[in-house]
């Protein structure tokens, strides 16, 4: 479970002062997948860059099944799985080298680790790609390297930063598809979108931050039920009270 709790941060440089969280509060479920939506700039990267321990927070908290992220950075890194908004690949490495390599950051070993990896190769079906260097990588391929060694660890949550920017229809459908088996699981998975389609079709709950603070939150039919509207991008627009940041 993940738990943010009145946070607040603010970014000051000579000319200008952006307050990017302004008291954000919200908690996502095990067994449920919560989507953050909101226009540019409305927190949400900011946010999600608190949970993994890349930024601190001036203000609040952040909670990993129960962990607190400032207080035991490590602890709650352990419990959680990481797909950012830039994925970078170590090219010279195959996709097995790397998928190894964070489950030795991980702390696997032996024959655990390779079960593990064997596990997420299958799992994301890429034992035809495992063994080749990553240079030259199509954008499904490095998604699902990605994906993979995030995953290797098995943690009990998964943030994710806009995952389908950049996929095709296919790859978009094998990430769906695991986050749905990996919800199956009991898991908790928070991901941030611009894509209404895709928040509606997939999350069991919906957070709307809009200048750095929550706007709504429900279901994607308890949003629509509180705009009064059928389509859940209709609702967006009036809960944040602007079109800005909407992608069909
Ligand atoms: N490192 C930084 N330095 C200065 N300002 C920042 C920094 N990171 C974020 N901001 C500002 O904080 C605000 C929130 O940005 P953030 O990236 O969290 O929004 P977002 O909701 O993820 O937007 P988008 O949908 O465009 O990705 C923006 O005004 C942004 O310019």
């Amino acid at each position: 479970m993940i738990e943010v709790n009145n946070l607040h941060k603010t970014f000051k440089s000579k000319k200008n002062t952006v307050v990017a969280l302004d008291g954000l509060s919200f908690t996502a479920k095990d067994g449920e997948i919560t989507g953050i939506l909101g226009p540019n700039g409305a927190g949400k990267t900011t946010c999600l860059r608190t949970l993994y321990g890349l930024l601190e927070a001036d203000e609040g908290s952040a909670i990993i099944d129960g962990i607190s992220v400032t207080e035991q950075p490590l602890a709650a890194r352990a419990k959680l799985g990481i797909f950012p908004d830039k994925f970078g690949l170590y090219e010279r490495l195959t996709a097995y080298e790397q998928i190894d390599y964070f489950a030795s950051i991980h702390g696997l070993q032996g024959a655990a680790k390779k079960s593990a990896i064997e596990q997420v190769i299958k799992d994301l079906d890429m034992e035809a790609l495992a063994h080749r260097k990553t240079a030259g990588f199509s954008q499904g391929q490095r998604m699902k390297v990605t994906l993979a060694q995030a995953l290797v660890h098995q943690p009990q949550n998964f943030v994710l930063d806009e995952p389908t920017r950049g996929l095709d229809v296919m790859s978009t459908r094998v990430l769906r598809e695991y986050l749905s088996r990996f919800k199956e699981k009991g898991h908790c998975i928070l991901f941030s979108s611009h894509v209404m389609q895709e928040v509606a079709a997939l999350c069991d709950r919906v957070i709307i931050v809009s200048n750095g603070k929550l706007a709504a939150q429900g279901t994607p039919q308890e949003l629509c039920d509180l705009a009064g509207k059928t389509q859940l991008e209709d609702a967006f627009v009036k809960l944040i009270g602007s079109d800005e940041g909407v992608a069909a």
